[in-house]
């Protein structure tokens, strides 16, 4: 079934990039990218050097800088954009895309001025196609490399979820079905807040007692806001909560991690920015999530340390100061 489908992806970045090259092994596959030199890059060389740079891609893979392209001619549209370009993305392929086709998000982050997730973002722009994400602890370049990984693809219908599955999967990329779209999309959005505040504790000379209390309580207060938005408590505990808390907050390739050790180091967030290339979901999404967490009243201690040092300028030893200052009550209870 998967062979008869035609792809189109969104997104010549790390990740979009990198889905592309899986999914073309599976299908025929044609990626979009803003870059005429990307682009020339993939189709000629089958490598995309500025964002992965030792990677060869799947040679059947087709890029163009032409939506009309990558969109008309689809079964199935994946999203690989940053989280605050997919409305605008999603708006611009309206002419092209066929009704009903599925689309699946890659985007792990909130749009900043809604604080909407990317699957409410694209059924506005784009009515009346299903919905998926694709989600877990899958570091680009770890794929890349040829290490094994494995993801959930969570979509509301079940048969749909289990067609495509046999789009994404390969030998090495193992590919879950989950039917909680909302909890894979919170907890792979929710883990890059947590990285930020890793990072910032391990650049402090967090130990491991430290780094393995700081990832538990975030897993917490991933469960507590996640679930309160409508996640499932057990999607959170799987591969697309857990498991990519774990990889996110653990990996040197993180780029929201590696935020957090800057910022730790003593940068301010206009300096680390400045010297990123690539996005780091987590800096823009923590001010839309501290906002839905006070607006519930629920508290989430590190996210709240996390906001005051990207947004209020607080310095990240302070973040540590805030976490110990209060009173340790019932592991059950926030703090
Ligand atoms: N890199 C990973 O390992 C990884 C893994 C899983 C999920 N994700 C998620 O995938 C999403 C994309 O991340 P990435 O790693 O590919 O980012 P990236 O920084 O590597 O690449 C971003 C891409 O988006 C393009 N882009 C930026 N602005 C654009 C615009 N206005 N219109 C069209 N394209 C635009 C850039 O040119 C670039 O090609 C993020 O939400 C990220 O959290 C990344
Ligand atoms: O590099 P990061 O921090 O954006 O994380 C990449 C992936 O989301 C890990 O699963």
């Amino acid at each position: 079934m998967a062979r008869e489908l035609k792809v189109g992806l969104l997104g010549g970045g790390s990740w979009g990039t990198t889905v592309a090259s899986l999914v073309a092994r599976n299908a025929p596959t044609t990626l979009w990218a803003r870059s005429e030199d990307t682009v020339a890059e993939i189709n000629c060389d089958h490598t995309n050097r500025r964002y992965l740079p030792d990677a060869r891609l799947t040679a059947s893979l087709r890029a163009t800088t032409e939506l009309a392209e990558a969109v008309g001619g689809a079964d199935v549209i994946v999203f690989g954009v940053p989280s605050q370009v997919t409305r605008a993305t999603a708006a611009a392929i309206r002419p092209f895309i066929r009704p009903w086709v599925p689309i699946i998000s890659l985007a792990k982050g909130f749009e900043l001025s809604t604080g909407k997730r990317m699957t409410e973002v694209i059924g506005e722009e784009l009515p009346g196609h299903p919905l998926g994400v694709l989600t877990g602890p899958n570091l680009a370049k770890e794929i890349m490399s040829g290490l094994a990984a494995a993801a959930v693809l969570a979509m509301d219908d079940d048969v749909i979820v289990r067609e495509l599955q046999d789009l994404f999967r390969t030998g090495l990329f193992r590919v879950y079905t989950n039917d909680d779209p909302v909890g894979a999309e919170l907890g792979g959005a929710l883990k890059n807040i947590f990285a930020i505040a890793t990072g910032m504790g391990d650049a402090l000379g967090a130990g491991v007692n430290t780094r393995s209390a700081l990832l538990t309580r975030s897993q917490a207060e991933m469960m507590r806001l996640g679930v309160a938005l409508g996640a499932r408590a057990e999607t959170l505990m799987g591969l697309a909560g857990m498991g990519d808390l774990l990889a996110t907050c653990t990996s040197p390739q993180s780029r929201n991690r590696t935020v957090g050790l800057e910022l730790g180091s003593g940068k301010t967030i206009e300096q680390v920015l400045a010297s990123m290339s690539q996005v780091a979901e987590g800096v823009k999404s923590v001010g839309p999530v501290w906002e839905m967490a006070c607006a519930r009243g629920i508290e989430l201690p590190i996210v709240r340390e996390v906001y005051a040092v990207v947004h209020e300028g607080a310095p990240a030893t302070s973040a540590f100061r805030g976490l110990l200052s209060t009173a340790a009550g019932s592991e059950a209870e926030p703090g």
